[in-house]
């Protein structure tokens, strides 16, 4: 955000009371009463999470990858799996911003000025007792059995067996009830306490629905000192009560499935002509009650030749990468697209900001251990790579220990 540029509405008196959370709910509820798109996210390590509000959904559709330069548009990125017209890839401008690490002031951005009455009355009334979400108008997924996740999987290693694909990710849809008086900004703060780590966000955007997530997994990342970040996740076990992750030991199933990965991306990297990269790892991280191989890659900015747009570019690359979609990365989605039986909507795409913290920082993240949240039940969604050593009831097993990340904001 160009910082000269914004305005700044203090609180009325009548707020003087009110602490940042209850703040941020009188926020989220004038967004949603005025149907506006909003996403409130609490970024790995940091102490508060923020809030952005784009002025309408209109202002907020783009069909392009979110351009990962200083001089892009500030917003948050929520991009589906798949692009189409049920899922869109949008783009929220920051027309709106409340940093809770910043309570005093809410923030407006030159293209939202036209909000600055609205908004000023809203900060002085009561807030509602009941938050209107958005809901997703596409009927909610079906939910894949045991029997028929199973046969998923043996379909996916038959495919590798048959060498149409190396790595398949497959995935499926689970609905849980809500829990009575289930409050979506209490199970946000919930997660961002239970994992410290993770990339933890909820994003309301008329028609297409609210989304909870906490994610483990960096797509693309532009830090303030010029730095690229990516990784390669991939492969899967319980943490076990008193054991470390650095003792972990791993089947050769999933560390090639990893390997695939990290492969995937220097692939990425050699397309772009870049050879000056820096590859840590594999090594072993926790995420929630999972451990999981990582491989992290860093290109410091300022020893590449396209430095700017390497970011913007990587993004297209990467997206979706071998770890939610598959190698060669056609021959798998097309797999998905013909046998996973169901959309998966936004699980598996990417959101998170850009140039919101200052120009030139952007954190993107693979939308995983996420759930949708509909009138009465929420659908969870989880994946696992497939290998030609896949044992179907194991991986039914593995999508069960995945859905226990966010499941545990539903108890
Ligand atoms: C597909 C998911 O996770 C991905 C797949 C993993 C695996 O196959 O072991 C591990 C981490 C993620 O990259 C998911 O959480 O739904």
């Amino acid at each position: 955000m160009q910082a000269g540029q914004l305005r700044y509405l203090p609180w009325p008196a009548v707020a003087a009371g009110m602490d940042a959370p209850t703040r941020l709910r009188h926020l989220v509820a004038g967004a949603l009463r005025t149907n506006r798109p909003l996403a409130l996210w609490r970024e790995p390590a940091a102490a508060h999470p923020r809030l952005l509000v784009a002025r309408s959904l209109e202002a907020a559709f783009t069909g392009l990858p979110p351009a990962l330069d200083a001089q892009a548009p500030a917003g948050f990125a929520f991009f589906p799996f798949r692009d189409s017209d049920h899922n869109p890839a949008l783009f929220l401008p920051a027309d709106v911003g409340y940093d809770l690490a910043e309570p005093e002031a809410v923030t407006v951005a030159p293209a939202a000025r036209e909000l600055v009455p609205g908004l000023t009355a809203w900060l002085g009334l009561p807030t509602p007792p009941e938050l209107a979400w958005h809901y997703g108008i596409q009927p909610a997924p079906p939910a894949a059995t045991e029997a028929e996740y199973t046969a998923l999987v043996r379909r996916g290693v038959a495919a590798i067996e048959a060498k149409e694909v190396v790595k398949v990710v497959s995935s499926r849809a689970a609905r849980r009830p809500l829990p009575p008086g289930f409050d979506p900004l209490a199970a946000f703060a919930e997660l961002s306490e239970k994992y410290p780590r993770a990339f933890v966000s909820l994003v309301s955007v008329p028609g297409l629905g609210t989304w909870l997530g906490a994610s483990p997994e960096v797509l693309a990342e532009v830090t303030a000192d010029g730095h690229f970040h990516t990784m390669a996740l991939a492969g899967t076990q319980p943490l076990l009560p008193d054991t470390r992750p650095q003792d972990a030991i791993w089947r050769q199933k999933e560390i090639e499935e990893q390997a695939l990965v990290a492969r995937y991306i220097v692939s990425c990297f050699k397309q772009l002509r870049l050879r000056e990269y820096h590859e840590t790892g594999p090594r072993t991280v926790a995420a929630g009650q999972l451990l999981h191989l990582r491989t992290d890659f860093e290109v410091d900015l300022q020893n590449v030749p396209n430095a700017a747009s390497l970011g913007t570019d990587m993004l297209r690359l990467l997206h979706p990468t071998s770890a939610v979609g598959g190698m060669p990365k056609t021959a798998a989605l097309d797999f998905l697209r013909r046998h996973e039986g169901y959309d998966r909507a936004y699980y598996s795409g990417f959101l998170g900001p850009v140039n919101v913290a200052a120009p030139g920082i952007a954190r993107l993240f693979v939308n995983l251990r996420c759930l949708q949240l509909r009138p009465t039940e929420a659908i969870l969604y989880a994946g696992t790579g497939l290998t030609v050593d896949s044992d179907p009831a194991r991986e039914w097993q593995e999508t069960e220990m995945k859905l226990q990340t966010v499941g545990a904001a539903l108890q």
